[in-house]
């Protein structure tokens, strides 16, 4: 009799309600019960069928976990929801786990990932949500993967388990392209998904018109003769004479252009002058056999790039590029942001610009100083594209979103609200990444001029959030009526007349943005309609009626018990600064350094002391990120 399977068996069911059928005698053996089987000697159970009975409600913790010794777990078609408890990862000999066809919810169970033994797994059918984790790869005896029918969105991640000969993610929300290890699945594993696309399923479709490829003939329509008539054969053969004198006269060309080139280039030592000195990969697209190409390289001057900046993890070519599949992220005032899923899995951010103004060589003069920004609360730009007809910047693509959305987005989504301590240091990790911009080398300095929520990205490193600014520096690339003006709400007040962002205005943007974290409202944007407010004002008057906590979010005052008197005192410490940043004379705002200094003082308490870098000093480089 296993004894202690069988208590653990009896709580089991008295937490689960359940239907009558299900009659467990306590007096009797449990490897007599009704879907229970026990080891050969009777001291253990190793399997446990429970399907259709009836089960209700989430499954206890310290039950079926304690069945040590189990290799079977079928608890499918029942209406059991909410998550699995994680000590099912005591369940180290389970080698199949039956869970199909239950409202069960919550992210990939990542207990699961830790059943090392595992063959099968059916969790299909259920309202299971989130990523699929890269960690199933843990999983190496897997024959069998049913994950279909449930929420699961972002990319499908690449599954190497040469077992697998049963594997289905069919009706989920995926996007991106199928890994080339899954592909050797039919088209039925992967249908019904948003964005899922390749092999097997249709091809994906590249975001943007490969500038090597030919005019598409909807840009580019072949003009019509107004009468239909066809074409007589001696015309055909006059058209085709003079297409292969053109041809001809075009191969010379590019065979004198060839010679000329490469009798120029021959002192082949680098000039000074050429792609941006902090770039050092500048790969080539196209294929040199290909005469559309040269023809394009010809009329072009200088074949198009993606050119790499120093330092930077990627290795792919704008080919890979424009086979990503992509996911619009947002429109902007300068153009689109895609998150571009390539092929070999690497995500990236393309920021597709438009209405550039400047000259090639301008552009890429900006771009070698925006390159050369190195700073943990900065995110980097990568690479950089560009043709006549595109420009293309690359940056590190940041899963977690950026502080707009944290702040503003629904909470339904498992969200939970941001407390104080996080706010703090998010706005000490922005300011210290305004401050490296404002002071990168002691001289100079470059203006972010687009200080904004949605320009805050986080990356979660439990306890804490980490955040970086990105979009800096782009102003320089347009005319001042299309330059990315700091959004509505953040707009100093100077910048009407001047249009010209400064690093004032930078400060005034980033004090908005502070009294953001603070009040939890949205600043006034013209992207978000007629919901945002005038902040500074809106402050300003609350204050000025009576010096109260009435500002501050109420996420932030109900606190969940942890709001104190000390919080309280900080937050009321950095809506001075914040007061301070969007002083309405520009001269009357402190610098970034000292807004940073300020902040760090304030955060004296909850920031722990080592953490604490010169972030905040003229030098600008920023202490550790908070
Ligand atoms: N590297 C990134 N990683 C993750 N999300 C990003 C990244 N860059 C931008 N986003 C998000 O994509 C959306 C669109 O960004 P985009 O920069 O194109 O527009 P914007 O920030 O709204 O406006 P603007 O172009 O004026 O800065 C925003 O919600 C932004 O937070």
């Amino acid at each position: 009799e296993p004894t202690s399977d069988k208590a653990a068996l009896l709580a089991f069911l008295s937490n689960t309600p359940h239907e009558s059928r299900l009659r467990w005698n306590s007096s009797a053996s449990a490897c007599t019960w009704v879907g229970v089987t026990c080891s050969s000697d009777a001291s253990s159970v190793v399997a446990l069928r429970l399907p259709g009975v009836g089960l209700l409600g989430t499954l206890p913790p310290s039950t079926l976990g304690r069945l040590s010794n189990l290799r079977v777990l079928s608890l499918r078609s029942n209406h059991l929801s909410g998550p699995l408890p994680s000590d099912l990862s005591n369940l180290t000999h389970l080698h199949s786990l039956y869970l199909q066809g239950n409202l069960l919810s919550g992210g990939f169970p990542a207990t699961l990932t830790n059943l090392t033994h595992l063959t099968r797994l059916d969790i299909s059918n259920n309202n299971f949500s989130g990523e699929i984790p890269f960690a199933v790869n843990n999983l190496r005896r897997l024959t069998g993967l049913f994950l279909e029918r449930n929420n699961f969105s972002g990319i499908l991640p690449s599954i190497n388990v040469e077992s697998l000969s049963g594997f289905n993610v069919s009706s989920n929300r995926l996007n991106g392209s199928v890994p080339k290890s899954l592909q050797r699945f039919p088209k039925s594993s992967f249908d019904g998904n948003i964005d899922l696309c390749g092999a097997p399923l249709p091809p994906c479709q590249s975001f943007f018109p490969s500038p090597a490829s030919p005019p598409t003939p909807e840009t580019n329509p072949i003009p019509k003769t107004s009468n239909n008539h066809r074409l007589s054969t001696a015309a055909i053969i006059a058209i085709s004479v003079a297409s292969a004198s053109v041809l001809l006269l075009l191969l010379l060309l590019m065979l004198v252009f060839c010679v000329f080139r490469r009798k120029k280039q021959r002192p082949a030592k680098p000039t000074g002058k050429g792609p941006p000195s902090g770039a050092v990969t500048a790969v080539e697209t196209g294929t040199t056999s290909s005469s559309k190409d040269d023809i394009g390289a010809l009329a072009e001057s200088e074949r198009n790039k993606l050119v790499f900046f120093e330092g930077g993890l990627y290795s792919f070519d704008l080919e890979d590029l424009l086979r990503a599949s992509a996911e619009v992220l947002g429109k902007g005032i300068v153009g689109t942001s895609y998150k571009a899923v390539l092929e070999e899995g690497t995500t990236v951010v393309v920021k597709r610009l438009k209405d550039v103004a400047v000259t090639k060589r301008e552009f890429e003069v900006q771009m070698e100083v925006l390159g050369r920004v190195k700073h943990e609360n900065v995110v980097p730009l990568r690479a950089f594209y560009y043709s006549k007809d595109e420009k293309l910047l690359v940056y590190d693509y940041f899963p977690a979103g950026s502080l707009s959305a944290l702040l503003h987005g629904s909470r339904g989504s498992g969200r939970g609200p941001l407390d104080w301590y996080n706010r703090l240091r998010i706005a000490i990790a922005a300011g210290r990444g305004l401050s490296h911009l404002h002071f990168p080398t002691g001289a100079g300095g470059i203006p972010h001029g687009d200080v904004k929520a949605s320009n805050v990205l986080l990356s979660p490193t439990a306890p804490s959030v980490v955040a970086a600014l990105s979009d800096f520096g782009l102003h320089p690339l347009f005319t001042p009526a299309a330059a990315p003006r700091a959004a509505g709400g953040y707009r100093a007040p100077e910048l009407v007349e001047t249009k010209k962002p400064t690093l004032k205005s930078d400060v005034y943007g980033f004090g908005v943005l502070l009294l953001e974290l603070l009040t939890g409202k949205s600043p006034n944007q013209a992207s978000l309609g007629e919901e945002g407010i005038d902040l500074p004002r809106w402050v300003q008057s609350v204050v000025r009626e009576e010096w109260t906590a009435e500002v501050f979010d109420v996420e932030l005052m109900m606190g969940g018990g942890d709001s104190n008197n000390a919080e309280e005192e900080e937050m009321v410490g950095l809506l001075q600064v914040a007061m301070a940043c969007v002083a309405t004379s520009p001269d009357q705002r402190p610098e970034m350094g000292e807004v940073v200094r300020m902040m760090e003082e304030i955060a004296n308490r909850t920031v722990e002391s080592d953490e604490k870098g010169g972030g905040g000093g003229g030098s600008g480089e920023g202490g550790p990120t908070p």
